[in-house]
C-alpha cells in the first residue's frame, strides 16, 4: 500500500504528518517506528496524524514518537500542524483548533511562525528529591502536555546531554511513562537556552516545544522573570513563550510561537 505523507520540522524537530482523516491508514507502532528511522525509513523525531474531530474542533491531532508509541502531546508537531492545514483547505485559515489527548488547543499562523495555545501546565515540583550521577543541578518538574524534568546548568556546551537525559528519562521516580529532560541555562533575564533528551526519541533532538515551555515556565518561577520568555534551542532557532500566572505556581494563556516549515512531499511503500 502506498502512503501519501508530508515531511515538515518545527525549528529542527522534524515530524512526518500524514493526511487520516478517512481514518484509512491505521499505522501499528511497528510500521511507525520503521517510517521515523533515518537510515531505512523516512527519518524523524515522530509522525502526526489529522483525524476527524470528535468534540467539536476543526480536527483530532494524534503524536507518536520514533519509537512509535503514541504521546499526548508535541508542542512543534502542533505548530507544524497549524501550517499543515493550509493544505487542507483553499485558503489558510486564521485560527484552527484540534483536538489532543492532553486537551483542545488552537494554532495561530503569525506570518512565517505558527503559535499554539497550550494546555494547562500541570504537577509542578520544584526541586525534586532525587539526583543523578555527575549532574550537580536541581531537578524540577513539569507537565506542559507531556512530562518534563528541567535542571538549570552553568554550560551547555559541555555538557553529556544524553547519558545525563537518558539517566533522568529511566529514573524510577518517573516510572512508568517516563520523562522528558531538559538542561537550560540563563542568558539573560527574558531568555535562556535549553538542550532536550526526548522520551520515545530516546536522543537529544533538535528542539522540544513542549520542552522550551517547561523551561520558560520553571525559569519564571526560578526569577520571576516576566513573559514573554524567548527559548534559544540547539537547531539554531529562537522560539517565544507567553504566560499569565493565575496564581503561586499555575499559569494561564501559555503560548508557544515560532517556524513550522514544509521539506518534501512523497509516498512510500508501507
Ligand atoms: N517526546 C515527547 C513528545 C514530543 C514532544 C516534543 N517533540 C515537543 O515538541 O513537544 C514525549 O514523549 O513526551
Amino acid at each position: 500500500m502506498l502512503l501519501h505523507f508530508y515531511k515538515m520540522n518545527g525549528a529542527g524537530n522534524d515530524f512526518i504528518v500524514i493526511d487520516n482523516r478517512d481514518l484509512s491508514n491505521n499505522l501499528d507502532t511497528d510500521t511507525i517506528a520503521a517510517l521515523c528511522d533515518r537510515h531505512r525509513g523516512i527519518g524523524a523525531d515522530g509522525l502526526l496524524a489529522v483525524e476527524p474531530a470528535e468534540n467539536g474542533a476543526d480536527y483530532k491531532f494524534r503524536y507518536y514518537n520514533a519509537d512509535g508509541g503514541e504521546a499526548e502531546m508535541c508542542g512543534n508537531g502542533a505548530r507544524c500542524f497549524g501550517r499543515f492545514t493550509s493544505h487542507l483547505t483553499e485558503e489558510m485559515p486564521e485560527k484552527v483548533s484540534f483536538e489532543t489527548i492532553a486537551g483542545t488547543l488552537d494554532a495561530v499562523m503569525i506570518g512565517d511562525d505558527v503559535r499554539i495555545a497550550m494546555s494547562t501546565p500541570k504537577d509542578l515540583q520544584l526541586n525534586l528529591p532525587i539526583s543523578i550521577d555527575d549532574l550537580d543541578a536541581k531537578m524540577h518538574f513539569i507537565n506542559t502536555g507531556v512530562p518534563h524534568v528541567v535542571s538549570f546548568v552553568e554550560s551547555l556546551d559541555e555538557l553529556d546531554v544524553f547519558n545525563h537525559g537518558r539517566d533522568i528519562r529511566q529514573h524510577s521516580h518517573f516510572a512508568p511513562a517516563g520523562t522528558n529532560a531538559n538542561f537550560a541555562k540563563v542568558l539573560a533575564p527574558d531568555h535562556i537556552a535549553i538542550r532536550t533528551y526526548e522520551r520515545g526519541v530516546e536522543d537529544e533532538t533538535l528542539a522540544c516545544g513542549t520542552g522550551m515551555v517547561a523551561c520558560a515556565l520553571v525559569h519564571h518561577l526560578l526569577t520571576g522573570a516576566p513573559s514573554p520568555i524567548k527559548v534559544d534551542v540547539e537547531g539554531g532557532d529562537t522560539l517565544e513563550i507567553g504566560f499569565e500566572k493565575t496564581g503561586d505556581d499555575s499559569f494561564t494563556n501559555v503560548t508557544l510561537t515560532g517556524p513550522a516549515d514544509f521539506v518534501f512531499e512523497g509516498e512510500i511503500e508501507i
